[in-house]
């Protein structure tokens, strides 16, 4: 399987950051990636919040990503949106995943929710305005069983042995936008360590650079193979990064250093 990971600067103009995430698909099909994978609200980083882009998962966001999947006959994994919540003052951080034909595969809500203060550095209160999903969600795309996370989950490592044991995960997703502060020093040792303590594939796609005021994100979008080394890395500009994973590969490993078998529970 191929897989291209983008990353892009999505602000508060949805129109323009939509169509910066359909050219980078039109690119991903191009280089002959089977699934495509965005960053974490791909279409709105900006000051609200994303209140006011809110949308059901039946609305315009998913229509433009289904589109785009049946067009360049690829999946799609569109990051991450705001999803009308459960009140008026909360929606969901959701991920819509499309097959080939632009069918909605699986659809994920972030669990765990950024509520962070780092005096002078990061101010964050995401339960203010989000809701927690409380579903791990795993998906088969073309035989391989991907698990769906987003962002601060990545700091949880049991949803991911979850995904991996329970959701028998081959590939862990991880759209974000990782906060520069913390991104420097934990994004990837994070993702490595989620890959080498679960042997699978991550494949994680950041927003990079700076949206709303005092929120910049990280980016470094990678890939990392289930022996937990970095096989793919973004520059630190808009683009995409796109490797084969090999599941021959996973399973030698899995077999040769039985870390998930050997498990004492
Ligand atoms: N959007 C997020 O969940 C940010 C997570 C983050 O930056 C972190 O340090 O964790």
């Amino acid at each position: 399987m191929r897989v291209a990971v983008c990353q892009l600067n999505a602000r508060d103009d949805r129109k323009a950051n939509l169509t910066a995430a359909g050219e980078l698909l039109a690119r991903a099909a191009a280089a002959g990636a089977d699934l495509a994978i965005l960053p974490e609200y791909v279409d709105y980083l900006g000051p609200s919040r994303g209140l006011p882009a809110a949308e059901p998962v039946d609305g315009e966001f998913a229509e433009f990503f289904a589109e785009a999947a049946r067009q360049h006959g690829i999946w799609v994994h569109a990051g991450s949106f705001h999803e009308i919540g459960p009140d008026p003052e909360h929606t969901y951080n959701t991920s819509l995943v499309f097959d080939r034909s632009g069918t909605l595969a699986a659809t994920y809500r972030k669990i765990h929710l950024y509520d962070v203060e780092i005096p002078g550095r990061v101010s964050y209160l995401e339960s203010k305005t989000v809701a927690a999903g409380s579903e791990p969600v795993t998906v088969d795309v073309d035989g391989v069983r991907v698990g769906l996370s987003i962002c601060y989950d990545l700091r949880f490592p049991e949803l991911y042995r979850q995904l991996a044991v329970a959701g028998e995960a081959h590939l862990l997703v991880v759209p974000a936008a990782f906060m520069l502060h913390t991104g420097r020093d934990h994004w990837e040792v994070l993702l490595r360590a989620r890959a080498i303590e679960n042997q699978c594939y991550v494949a994680a796609a950041g927003q990079i650079g700076d949206h709303d005021p005092g929120r910049t994100c990280f980016g470094r979008s990678m890939v990392i193979d289930p022996w937990g080394t970095v096989v793919g890395q973004a520059p630190d500009t808009v683009g995409i990064v796109v490797t084969d994973l090999d599941l021959d590969r996973l399973r030698e490993i899995r077999t040769e250093l039985p870390s998930l078998a050997n498990r004492r529970l």
